[in-house]
């Protein structure tokens, strides 16, 4: 068969995808988007916006409930029907016609249907039409097909027909209760969503909540969903499931039975790379891809892996940065043009080491970027962990009536610079880009006592975290 040439190939059209190909485009190469669902891929339909349409409605609504003389004007509840209008919205009702519309104007080609790797800069695709189209790549094929649910291995749960995140974020009505196994960030924004949309949920997690972030996170997050009415159980392991009826009963460790119309499992991803062709050019399939920092996998001048796929952190503005890496050395490396892969250079995504900065939306929010104090200290950095009680800072006071939060700022104590930052409380998520800035940036500590707070903003909490660490001499 006729193969057709691109200078690069694209498999998957996630946002991450889409901006590898937009990157390569806008640096005069030609490039081909294949999709086999829908060009935007999970963020848009399933995963990002879905999930915070969900989220927001309620976080307005307690907003207008903490501030004394806007209180008393809320006189109802959430609209639920209203609440999954919105959120329908944003995912355009599953349709992607603006988002191949946004790719063809770009000048990139979007070719429907399930792509494989047959050889070296090959790719065949079983076209959506049933017909089938070879493909070639003059310099490169980046695999961008993400990362799909991980189903763990407890006894009845795959027959049980469990809601995964794609059904959390897609349901067509709040079920009536819905048991949740996993303590991650799919978990607690998915348990906070829906106690606020009426159902009676039980989060089941076999470790402490969002356990890969500072303690006092989980912690207050728990709390948190506990004042929502949700029952939280912590240390607790899920040993058994089973779909009676309209209802699922899950059995756990500790004896405990909980029984739920349905059951949402959220214990993290596993990567799209089982029916890819990784066999076809000697890599495993089912794996990660491993990358170098420009997302070049190990081992290949032609392949690159961008985006969940590579497993170096699963956030979509992580994978469109490195995206933005990859479309631009791909180009490069093809005109022959110098490439920028030293650390922190224009063409090497270094921030996925060093400074990867994550909002989780529950209610309080919790907003980090880099190291925690564990991380930092395992790392062997000579560390001082400074916190401080956001309610006492002014602004947080006038933002909301009885403000609660928490902020910690690890210090490197050799560089005097901020190795990570973590917000708890409502509506930091904002307060995030200074942080990231900070540790980016490797601002000393002597000089961010220079970047003056506004008042009264929560902001000032930068001030207070510096004045409890102590001004360098
Ligand atoms: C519930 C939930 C909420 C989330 N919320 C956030 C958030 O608020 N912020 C954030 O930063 N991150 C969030 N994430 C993570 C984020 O969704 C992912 O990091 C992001 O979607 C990864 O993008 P990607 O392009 O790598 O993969 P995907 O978006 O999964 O795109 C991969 C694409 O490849 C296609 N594909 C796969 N295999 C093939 C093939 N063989 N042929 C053709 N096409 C193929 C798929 O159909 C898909 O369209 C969330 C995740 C979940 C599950
Ligand atoms: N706001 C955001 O940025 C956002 C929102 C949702 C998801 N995401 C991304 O999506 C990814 C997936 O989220 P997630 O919550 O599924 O994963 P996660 O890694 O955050 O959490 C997984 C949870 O499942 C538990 N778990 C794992 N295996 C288990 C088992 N066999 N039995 C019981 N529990 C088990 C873990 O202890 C953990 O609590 C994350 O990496 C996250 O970065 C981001």
């Amino acid at each position: 068969m006729q193969a057709t040439e691109y200078d690069l190939i694209v498999l998957g059209a996630g946002a991450v995808g889409e901006n590898v190909a937009d990157r390569a485009v806008r640096g005069g190469l030609t490039a081909v988007l294949v999709e086999h669902e829908l060009v935007g891929g999970e963020c848009s339909y399933w995963a990002c916006m879905p999930s915070k349409a969900l989220l927001r409605p309620a976080q307005a609504l307690r907003g207008a409930r903490q501030v004394d003389g806007a209180k008393e004007a809320v006189t109802g509840d959430l609209d639920v029907a209203a609440v999954l209008a919105r959120r329908d919205s944003f995912t355009h009702n599953w349709n992607d016609d603006s988002q191949v519309e946004w790719a063809e104007g770009a000048g990139i080609s979007v070719l429907r249907g399930h792509g494989r790797l047959t050889g070296e800069k090959e790719v065949t695709v079983a076209k959506a039409d049933g017909g089938e189209a070879v493909l070639r790549a003059r310099h490169a094929v980046t695999v961008a097909t993400g990362s799909e649910p991980l189903i763990p291995d407890i006894d009845g749960l795959r027959e049980a027909r469990p809601w995964t995140s794609r059904e959390a974020t897609s349901a067509k009505a709040a079920p009536e209760s819905l048991a949740i196994i996993g303590g991650g960030v799919v978990a607690t924004e998915m348990a906070t969503a829906y106690a606020a949309l009426g159902t009676t949920v039980t989060l089941i997690s076999r470790g402490g909540l969002l356990a890969s972030m500072e303690p006092f996170a989980g912690e207050q997050v728990a709390a948190a969903l506990r004042e929502l009415g949700v029952t939280v159980l912590p240390h607790t392991e899920t040993t058994r499931v089973r779909r009676t009826g309209d209802c699922v009963t899950v059995e756990t460790g500790d004896g405990h039975t909980v029984t739920a119309r349905e059951v949402l499992v959220a214990t993290g991803r596993v990567p799209r790379t089982r029916d890819i062709g990784l066999e076809a050019v000697g890599l495993t399939p089912g794996d990660w891809l491993a990358t170098d920092d420009t997302m070049r996998v190990e081992g290949f001048d032609w392949l690159y892996a961008t985006g969940d796929v590579n497993h170096r952190a699963l956030l979509t503005h992580q994978g469109k940065y490195q995206a933005r890496a990859a479309g631009d050395v791909i180009a490069a490396r093809a005109k022959g043009a110098p490439v920028s892969d030293q650390p922190w250079g224009t063409h090497a995504a270094t921030a996925d080491h060093e400074a990867v900065p994550q909002v989780t939306f529950t209610d309080p929010e919790v907003a980090s970027v880099g190291l925690t104090l564990k991380a930092a200290t395992d790392a062997g950095y000579r560390v001082r962990a400074v916190d401080y009680e956001i309610g006492n800072v002014a602004g947080a006071s006038v933002h909301a009536d009885g403000y609660k939060g928490t902020a910690r700022m690890v210090v490197d104590e050799d560089r005097e610079v901020v190795l990570g930052v973590t917000f708890v409380g409502p509506d930091v998520s904002e307060l995030l880009q200074a942080a990231t800035i900070a540790v980016v940036g490797q601002v000393p500590l002597d000089r961010l006592w220079h970047a003056v707070p506004a008042y009264p903003t929560i902001n000032e909490v930068w001030l207070r975290l510096l004045e409890t660490y102590g001004r360098p001499s």
